[in-house]
């Protein structure tokens, strides 16, 4: 008797390990060679778990990873079980352009927060109500009301980036010297100018990020946060133990915390319909948004909606721009012929500063919007890809039919690189979006313009891309009128870059590092400013 018993306590005890073996073993074989995407080539263990790829969002490099596998492994990669990479202009309109059979992936409910936003949405009937209201806040009577706060802004910065306050960067002070400012890190205040920018056109509200320290946690805390999202959106299972998450994130969950609390003391301060209704005169995104109307239900938004879509917002337009404001400094600073060229362009389009804000006028100057397009090719504010799933009866994908249910998307960064499109990818060249006898022709900068992709495309393409453009052609063509720049001497001046003894794809030193988590984080470029002397 107990012989029997010790021998089926033995079969129970072998079984578990035996049956996970076992189950190991069809997991492998099944995912290596049986799987609809097995036929495609990608990192070895990204065929088997979603973890390869947080394990990059983690690092930060996601968006040169992807790069990475597309040099290794061709155009089209396996990049986790259930997702495919592909890293030509075909695909990027097979994957974005309008009517495809494909819908926002699932992994976007890693960035939802109560319900849903215009952002996160992945329904088409629902996002398409909200897309319909929230555009009314970005049509061209609404961006004509945006021009004064935006001048007003603008300002701050300008004046605030000569004042004597010396920020310690790096926690060295640094003093002023012949007329040029101190030393300033551009990407924190172009994150700054950024965030004014838009709590100004969204709530017409000051928090004076740039102006005063009293906030600037607020932006630490976006960006702490959103390492956190950027993992889970490559690995959502991760999202299911809150007790994982907890143990994971500590330091990302308390900053998530810390933007929620404001984000609610921000709208419980702030209005309500009748705070709109009152102040018809100073139109805002958020008073816009209370009085939208959908033509073709009638419906409005709710209360909580309005809240919801300001914040994102925010969110979705002050991190990506400040992320293009500080690439075109980074690589302006580093490149003097373009320097010269585009800082003559606007000098002599210009009689005074405030002819600027002008939008047809500062729209003119083609040269300074090659280099803002140059820059955000070069470093795109989101680099890696945004996933898409096949939608029932599958699609053809640059010539291959994928089925329902898997995620496909192209890399940014990967594509931007690509030097199918883009002769010498890595260097910073204005010019290869200028048809002319000193620049490029035309087949190329169609060819070019095929596979550019820094505000997406198609129906979830960027819906702030006419404000963001507004934002950054006043901003620069205003600093370039204003100020001469250069580069501090020594280690600051080199903030930004990369390095030769970096990792493959961080190791361009003329090249600003970006850190991916589904946007971007920066350091530098550190730059000092000097007003110009400017002839009447
Ligand atoms: C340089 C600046 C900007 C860049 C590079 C940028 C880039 C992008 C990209 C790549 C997407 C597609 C996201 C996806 O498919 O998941 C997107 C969507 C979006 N962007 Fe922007 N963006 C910028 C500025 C702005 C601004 C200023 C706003 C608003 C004020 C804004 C609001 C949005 C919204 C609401 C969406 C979601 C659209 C939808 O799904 O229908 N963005 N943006």
């Amino acid at each position: 008797m107990d012989l029997q018993n010790s021998a089926s306590r033995l079969h129970l005890l072998l079984f578990f390990p035996v049956a996970g073996v076992l189950w190991i073993v069809a997991y492998v074989v099944y995912q290596q060679w049986c799987h609809p995407l097995a036929k495609y080539p990608g990192p070895f263990l990204a065929k088997f778990t979603n973890l390869y790829a947080a394990h990059h969002a983690w690092k930060g490099d996601l968006h040169l990873d992807m790069w990475r596998m597309h040099l290794k492994y061709g155009d089209k990669v396996r990049y986790a079980p259930n997702r495919l990479l592909f890293n030509t202009s075909a695909a990027l309109k097979d994957i974005y352009s309008n009517n495809k059979n494909v819908k926002k992936s699932e992994v976007y409910n890693a960035m939802v927060h109560r319900a849903p936003n215009t952002l996160t949405q992945r329904d088409k009937k629902l996002h398409a109500r909200n897309r319909r209201l929230i555009s009314q806040g970005f049509s061209e009577s609404s961006m004509r009301v945006y021009e004064k706060p935006m001048a007003a802004q603008i300002d701050i910065f300008c004046r605030c980036l000569m004042e004597n306050e010396e920020e310690p960067i790096n926690g060295i002070s640094y003093p002023l010297e012949g007329g040029w400012s101190p030393p300033r890190d551009m990407a924190k205040w172009c994150e700054r100018l950024a965030f004014d920018l838009m709590f100004d056109i969204v709530f017409n509200d000051e928090y004076e990020m740039v102006g005063k320290p009293n906030y600037r946690r607020v932006l630490d805390a976006i960006s702490t946060s959103a390492v956190r999202v950027g993992v889970l959106v490559q690995a959502p299972e991760l999202k299911e133990s809150r007790r994982l998450n907890k143990w994971l994130f500590p330091k990302q969950i308390a900053a998530r915390t810390e933007f929620i609390s404001f984000v609610n003391k921000m709208l419980q301060s702030k209005g309500s319909k009748s705070e709109a209704e009152a102040n018809p005169d100073r139109r805002n995104v958020f008073t816009i948004l209370t009085n939208a109307k959908d033509p073709e239900t009638g419906e409005s938004l709710r209360a909580s909606e309005i809240g919801a879509e300001s914040t994102t917002l925010i969110i979705a337009g002050s991190d990506t721009t400040s992320t293009a404001l500080s690439a075109f400094f980074f690589y302006i600073s580093r490149n003097s012929h373009v320097y010269d060229k585009v800082a003559k362009e606007v000098r002599e389009h210009f009689t005074n500063a405030e002819e600027i804000h002008n939008r047809p006028k500062v729209n003119q100057c083609l040269y300074l919007r090659a280099c803002i397009d140059e820059a955000m090719r070069m470093s795109p504010s989101v680099g890696s890809a945004l996933y898409r799933e096949v939608e029932n009866g599958g699609a053809f994908i640059d010539g291959d039919h994928i089925p329902a249910g898997y995620d496909v998307g192209t890399g940014i960064y990967s594509i931007h690189h690509n030097p199918e499109y883009f002769p010498y990818p890595f260097k910073y060249h204005p010019e290869r979006w200028i048809v002319g006898p000193d620049a490029s022709t035309k087949d190329s900068v169609e060819r070019a313009q095929s596979a550019y992709t820094t505000f997406s495309l198609g129906p979830r393409g960027c819906i702030g891309k006419g404000l963001a453009m507004m934002e950054m052609m006043s901003v620069l063509a205003t600093v370039l009128y204003k100020f001469d720049f250069k580069i501090p001497e020594g280690q600051l001046g080199r903030v930004g870059e990369g390095n030769i003894a970096a990792e493959f794809g961080r190791h361009r030193d003329d090249e600003l590092q970006l850190k991916d988590q589904v946007t971007a984080a920066k350091f530098g470029p550190v730059l000092q400013f000097r007003p110009r002397i400017i002839e009447s």
